[in-house]
């Protein structure tokens, strides 16, 4: 990267290669036009090819007519014959109705291709965000690059008119520089020096306004998550009680006023600067002007052709004022392009190796998971939240994980499910490394349900159906999953059961109790039917005789299969066949609930200190 120079707010500002460089995105944009719709493209490109044509043909039958109306009134009266005049005053008629339609056809076509490339645009986005891994949506330079791209979607659309609006000027302009030309080639030469100023000018503010919305994403980020917090049916309860507000709204406001004298002295200049150049272009058109009636004077050229060549200079020097102007603006939206590519060239590294044949997922799962010398430090992280981590989750085994809040218990589960992979050491499934299998298929054999699952506002059959979501249309596998979870008592209490949204956000909404949240969670595991069953936290929010019934049919239907336990109640963690001890992300010690007590190490001290508790 090149030294960038400062804006005056540290922020680096987008040097001028940058911008230019920034062009060669164009025929990948347009390609993609091109896929959306060939055949609305190939529409759009042919009326506006006609449509460049037109300007000339016009003035052309102008200067006609007036030549015309010049020689039949040098002639005497009896003589005139207004059949030609009437005739090309016809033509030109038709051809400015022509124009008109033919205009609307471009708007029509360019709002419709818009439409639909913002459309494909946004789901190419979705789908290639779902790719993408958990890490990269933790990192907030991956963060403004999505949130750049996505918010162009609109300007992305207007870039497409103004790269085709381009050609089709750059088009006329050629058909009228014929005629300027060969009458005086200096004239054209006149109206470069008067535009090329204003496109200088253009170009320089519109370098500054980009450095700055571009250099300001963070900050806007920061605006939108500001707003939605001030007030979002989320936030409204935490907000209220620790009376937020004013804190929220005075950060709003300095950001938000901050931006807003930014931007204001911006524009201020530039309109200032805008009107300067304004002037030097009426003056070179005036120029051209007085030079044109000069020669018609003087009998040089007829009066039609006076017409003609000032309404082709007046024409061009709006058409290249526009191309010049419009040039700027493609290469800004050709920078923002560049963001959108950037995201899109973004490419996850925890996929299916194609490299090497694809491990086949074993079913079922013979010896289990082991862990070997495992050690994972989140992207940007100093610390280590796992180290050296040594030992095996035996197929068909509970396995209970115990440590105090930070030691690290989901962030393995996160490794097995392979979320992230190990920063150093392995993890071997069947004395395999996971990386052998297919990340996707391992998903599937893997059944999560995180401390801090999705509330989704969806019916209550879709929340449970979301742990297996091809089943969606499978009502009895569904209510099955909720008996077994206990979601089943919750439901029968909603007025729409399964169909009912939960969650307030949308109109009809019923909202749940957090333990309610918690057993429609927890039947997402049902829904699963996956051989490594994880359950992080899963009864956290269950009151004692819901977390007593929930673990009876925990050990019947996990029989068989491979299951994590994470939980701070030891009324829980004793129920798995062995418990592993985790402390600083280190392993301190595995065993049963009994050989841990006997042993008289970590586990043992904070059993007693969580029966002291109840005593
Ligand atoms: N996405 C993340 N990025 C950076 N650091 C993280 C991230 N998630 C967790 N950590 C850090 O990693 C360490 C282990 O976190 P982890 O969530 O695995 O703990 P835990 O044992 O599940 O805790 P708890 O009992 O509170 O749920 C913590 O120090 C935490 O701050």
């Amino acid at each position: 990267m090149s030294a960038k120079k400062p804006q005056p707010d540290g922020k680096p500002a987008v040097s001028v290669r940058e911008r230019f460089s920034a062009l060669k995105n164009l025929p990948e944009f347009l390609g993609l036009i091109w896929q959306t719709s060939p055949t609305l493209t190939l529409g759009n490109v042919a009326l506006r090819l006609l449509r460049a044509a037109l300007p000339v043909a016009m003035l052309y039958v102008g200067q006609l007519i007036l030549d015309t109306v010049v020689q039949l009134s040098r002639q005497p009266a009896q003589e005139r014959l207004l059949t030609p005049v009437f005739t090309l005053v016809a033509l030109e008629f038709g051809l400015a109705i022509a124009s008109d339609a033919l205009g609307r056809g471009v708007a029509l076509l360019d709002s419709l291709l818009g439409d639909l490339f913002a459309n494909r645009t946004s789901v190419r986005l979705m789908e290639h965000a779902a790719e993408l891994d958990l890490d990269q949506f933790e990192d907030s330079t991956f963060y403004d690059k999505l949130e750049r791209a996505r918010r162009q979607t609109l300007s992305r659309t207007v870039l497409m008119a103004q790269v085709l609006s381009q050609a089709q000027d750059a088009i006329t302009m050629a058909f009228l520089a014929v005629g300027l030309v060969a009458f005086n080639p200096w004239l054209l030469l006149l109206l470069l020096v008067a535009v090329i100023p204003a496109f200088l000018g253009e170009s320089h503010f519109n370098e500054r306004s980009y450095s700055l919305v571009h250099g300001w994403t963070p900050e806007r980020r920061e605006l939108d998550y500001l707003r939605q917090t001030g007030a979002s049916d989320e936030t409204a309860k935490e907000v209220k009680i620790f009376g937020l507000s004013p804190f929220l709204i005075e950060r709003f406001r300095l950001l938000s006023d901050e931006f807003y004298r930014k931007n204001k002295d911006l524009v201020i200049r530039r309109a200032g600067w805008g009107t300067f150049f304004a002037g030097v272009g009426a003056t070179g058109y005036y120029a051209a002007y007085v030079y044109i009636i000069t020669q018609a004077v003087r009998g040089q050229i007829s009066i039609g052709q006076l017409t003609f060549l000032a309404g082709s200079f007046a024409r061009m020097r709006g058409l290249l004022e526009g191309i010049l102007s419009r040039f700027s603006s493609v290469a800004d939206g050709a920078l923002y392009l560049q963001d959108f590519f950037d995201f899109f060239h973004l490419k996850p590294r925890i996929i299916r190796d194609e490299t090497h044949v694809v491990r086949p997922f074993p079913h079922p799962i013979r010896e289990g998971f082991r862990f070997e010398n495992v050690g994972f430090k989140y992207r940007n992280a100093e610390k280590w939240a796992l180290r050296n981590l040594n030992f095996e989750l035996l197929a068909g085994e509970k396995l209970a994980l115990v440590g105090e809040n930070g030691a690290g218990k989901t962030t393995l589960v996160k490794l097995l499910a392979r979320l992230y992979d190990p920063t150093e050491g392995r993890i071997l499934l069947d004395g395999h490394d996971l990386r052998e299998y297919d990340p996707a298929e391992l998903r599937q054999e893997i059944g999560v349900i995180f401390q801090d699952f999705v509330r989704f506002q969806l019916s209550a059959g879709q929340n449970l159906a979301v742990g297996r979501i091809e089943e969606k249309d499978n009502q009895g596998r569904i209510e099955s999953a909720a008996a077994q979870s206990l979601a089943d008592t919750v439901v029968q209490k909603l007025p729409n059961g399964y169909d009912q949204i939960i969650g307030r956000r949308f109109a009809g909404g019923v909202d749940l109790s957090g333990g309610e949240w918690q057993k429609i969670a927890l039947g997402r595991a049902y829904m699963r039917d996956a051989q490594l069953l994880i359950l992080d936290e899963p009864t956290a929010a269950l009151d004692a005789r819901a977390e007593h019934q929930v673990f009876q049919r925990f050990a019947e239907l996990t029989q068989g299969k491979t299951a994590i336990l994470i939980s701070h109640r030891f009324s829980t963690v004793r129920m798995a066949n062995r418990i592993l001890v985790i402390e600083n992300g280190q392993f301190v010690e595995i065993g049963s609930h009994e050989e841990l007590l006997a042993k008289g190490g970590r586990y043992a001290e904070l059993f007693a200190l969580q029966a002291a508790g109840y005593r």
